[in-house]
């Protein structure tokens, strides 16, 4: 078995695969991470390696604990991926997102793919066919919005995320709502709309803590994996990393 970490912006997420199938997935805050783990890893005596993604600054020392229980394998931009990489900047490339092109390049061979994932950021990843990871974008997430438009300002409210009733906000509320959320919404479709101008034919994979929210107003049928990040973790590990 396999414990998969994908240790985001915000929160950390953890999954348990046996091959293929996940059998179970937690969410927890970075300073719970060595309790979290002892947890799984005493629940699940069959895992024997944990993969580990992550954009923030984990302790290296909580990490190496685990080391005399399983194999802790952090990737990094060292490893060997399924798709040549033509950022500019390829070392500055954010972890997460080459684990989900990965993931795309893995589960859906010989087609473009576009990974939207929004989480803390959005971020939009773009491999063709011929596996090249071309690039995307980076922009702040729905959480991010609302936070922003209350810190930055004297008289907005800091709202929790909702659907808006309308594209017209006909109040205070409202139009937080509507510019946040249909922003966001607005956002995707035309991402999505660009994109088709130049490649006709792309698979999309919209994924992170806010993907099934928003999966339900985006005008395009596109369905949400909020898994995908820990299931491209494992997927590279079956893959790539167990023959290395
Ligand atoms: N319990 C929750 N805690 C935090 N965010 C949540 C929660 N449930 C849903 N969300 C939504 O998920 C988004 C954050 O996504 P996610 O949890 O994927 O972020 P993350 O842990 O920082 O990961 P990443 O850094 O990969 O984006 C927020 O915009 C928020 O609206
Ligand atoms: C954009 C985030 C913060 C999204 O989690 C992460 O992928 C990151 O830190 N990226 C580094 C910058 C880049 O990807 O170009
Ligand atoms: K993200």
């Amino acid at each position: 078995m396999v414990l998969a970490i994908d240790a985001g912006n915000t929160r950390i997420k953890g999954a348990v695969f046996e091959e293929d199938t996940m059998i179970t997935a937690v969410f927890f805050n970075a300073g719970d991470l060595k309790s979290e783990v002892w947890k799984l890893l005493d629940a699940y005596k069959s895992i024997t390696d944990m993969v580990v993604a992550s954009v923030r600054n984990l302790s290296q020392e909580d990490l190496l604990s685990f080391q005399d229980r399983v194999q802790v394998r952090i990737i990094s931009h060292s490893d060997t991926f399924p798709f040549s990489n033509h950022y500019e900047t390829p070392l500055t490339l954010g972890i997460d997102r080459m684990v989900l092109s990965a993931g795309a390049v893995l589960a859906f061979p010989k087609q473009h793919r576009l990974v939207i994932d929004a989480g803390t950021c959005i971020t939009y990843d773009f491999i063709n066919s011929d596996d090249q990871y071309l690039g995307g974008a980076i922009s702040p997430g729905i959480r991010l919005r609302y936070a922003a438009l209350h810190q930055y300002t004297a008289k907005l409210p800091l709202l929790e995320r909702d659907t808006p009733l309308d594209f017209i906000g006909r109040s205070t509320q409202q139009s937080i709502h509507s510019g946040v959320v249909n922003g966001v919404v607005h956002e995707i479709d035309g991402f999505v709309r660009s994109y088709e101008h130049d490649y006709p034919n792309f698979t999309i994979i919209l994924t992170g803590g806010d993907a099934v929210f928003l999966a339900k107003q985006l005008k395009n049928t596109i369905f949400a994996n909020s898994n995908f990040l820990l299931e491209s973790l494992n997927h590279i590990f079956q893959y790539t990393i167990k023959n290395d």
